[in-house]
């Protein structure tokens, strides 16, 4: 067996204590071994100074939109997505989202996330660039039938079976797949349902957008008579591993369907802002017994990768949807983005503890935003950034040392990125 030892720093415990410890991990098999006062490793890696916490999770991202950052800004999602964003995700390649992907990669792991869910489409791009960079994911092929005829539907979302079914399991199990529906109403009910059908017989779950907009949820009052999450329900969605992104515009009712069933809620708060969608009753989703976890959206609409900035909008956001200031605290938001994170995509991060995944962000405390150093969560929630991250660890393989990359080249993953961003612009 080979050994990392994560020593001399301060350790998030499960039940969010702050202890000093080192934390021996079996790189073998990519799992924690012990959590403990002075062990050692066949290699160290010096978290003195520094807080070790559980890899953060992306739990909802379209990685490759990264090659969007900044591309169509300041509009609402319906406009957004069909002026702007469809018609040059039209010209995208394989090659343009293995680009983004890694250009992703390399963000996120710059900022201590070690998981995310990806829904997008070339799946077998995304998948060598998660590979590539070390990082683990639960990905899948994007389903839009709006404006496509009944075969063309069908084929979509076949292609999304099909990947979900190819890739599960890839990069030596790190990679997880779904079935992934856009949403509720820019896929037709009756592929829906069929296409929902063939995962549960394929064994994986199904993810989608939901309730993220009013305009998203009318149709379904109007033309159902019934909330959007208990029609989704009928049509075979909501299982246990299921998951949705946003549920903004959601209600009481649908927030005891979601704790009833199991399925999970990816709360993405710099995307709800930016869009102007609303702010999601994550409070009352927590008090319901929802699990919620955090997602950065694509970079077009947050625009970074930052799950740390996440935390800190979702705390806000959350005490002003709530009109309570003690509403959505930072222990919560620090859960939401770990253990939260990890049982939405059903993966045994999240929590550093014994036989855990060896997932980890040690984020550097030799900082004046911050000193002094009263509570750590309270840090983690408001006062950190991605950039204070010093060495990143997925999978007990250490993906970023002293703020340099492992397994990636930065720069000339930047580089290839902005050379795809711009001959897109020019073709799209
Ligand atoms: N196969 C589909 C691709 C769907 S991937 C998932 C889609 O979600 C889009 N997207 C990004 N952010 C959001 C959001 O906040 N709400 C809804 N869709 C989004 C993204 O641009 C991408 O088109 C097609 O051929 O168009
Ligand atoms: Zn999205």
């Amino acid at each position: 067996m080979s050994t990392l030892c994560v020593s001399g720093g301060r350790v998030l415990l499960p039940d969010h204590d702050v202890v000093r410890a080192d934390v021996l991990v079996d790189r073998d098999e990519g799992t924690i071994l012990a959590v403990d006062e002075d062990l050692d490793g066949d290699e160290t890696l010096d978290a003195d100074g520094c807080l070790v916490l559980p890899g953060l999770v992306n739990a909802h991202t379209h990685a490759a939109m990264t090659l969007l950052r900044g591309i169509a800004d300041d509009k609402p999602l319906d406009a957004w997505l069909q002026e702007d964003i469809w018609p040059v995700e039209a010209a995208l390649t394989s090659e343009d989202v293995r680009a983004g992907t890694e250009l992703a990669a390399v963000e996120m792991i710059r900022s201590g996330t070690t998981a995310f869910a990806d829904m997008y489409f070339e799946v077998d791009a995304v998948v060598d660039a998660v590979e590539r960079a070390g990082l683990r994911a639960r990905v899948g092929h994007g389903v839009v039938t709006v404006g496509k005829d009944d075969d063309a539907a069908r084929e979509d979302a076949s292609e999304s079976i099909r990947a979900a079914e190819r890739f599960d399991g890839a990069a030596d199990g790190r990679v997880s797949t779904a079935f992934m529906p856009h949403s509720l109403t820019t896929v037709d009910p009756d592929v829906l349902r069929e296409y929902t059908a063939e995962a549960r017989e394929a064994g994986v779950p199904v993810h989608f957008h939901a309730n993220e907009t009013t305009d998203e949820v009318d149709p379904i009052l109007d033309e159902h008579d019934e909330r959007p999450l208990a029609w989704a329900r009928e049509q075979g969605l909501l299982e246990p591993e299921d998951f949705l992104a946003h549920g903004v515009h959601t209600d009481a009712s649908e927030h005891d369907l979601l704790a009833e069933t199991g399925a999970g809620v990816v709360h993405c708060p710099a995307s709800n802002m930016k869009l102007a969608s609303g702010m999601a009753p994550v409070q009352d989703m927590r008090e319901a017994g929802v699990t919620v976890a955090l997602g950065t959206d694509g970079a077009a609409s947050n625009n970074d990768l930052d799950v740390f900035d996440e935390m800190r909008d979702a705390a806000m956001l959350g005490k002003l949807a709530a009109d309570d200031a003690s509403a959505v605290p930072a222990d919560a938001v620090v859960e939401m983005a770990t253990q939260g994170g990890a049982d939405v995509l059903s993966i045994d991060s999240g929590r550093i503890e014994a036989g855990a995944n060896a997932d980890l962000a040690v984020l550097d405390l030799d900082a004046a935003h911050l000193t002094p150093q009263h509570d750590l969560v309270s840090h983690l929630a408001y006062a950190a950034t991605g950039s204070d991250v010093r060495h990143t660890v997925c999978d007990g393989q250490v993906l970023m040392r002293d703020r340099e990359l492992t397994t990636l080249d930065a720069a000339s993953v930047r580089e290839r990125a902005s050379e795809h961003a711009q001959a897109l612009v020019d073709r799209a």
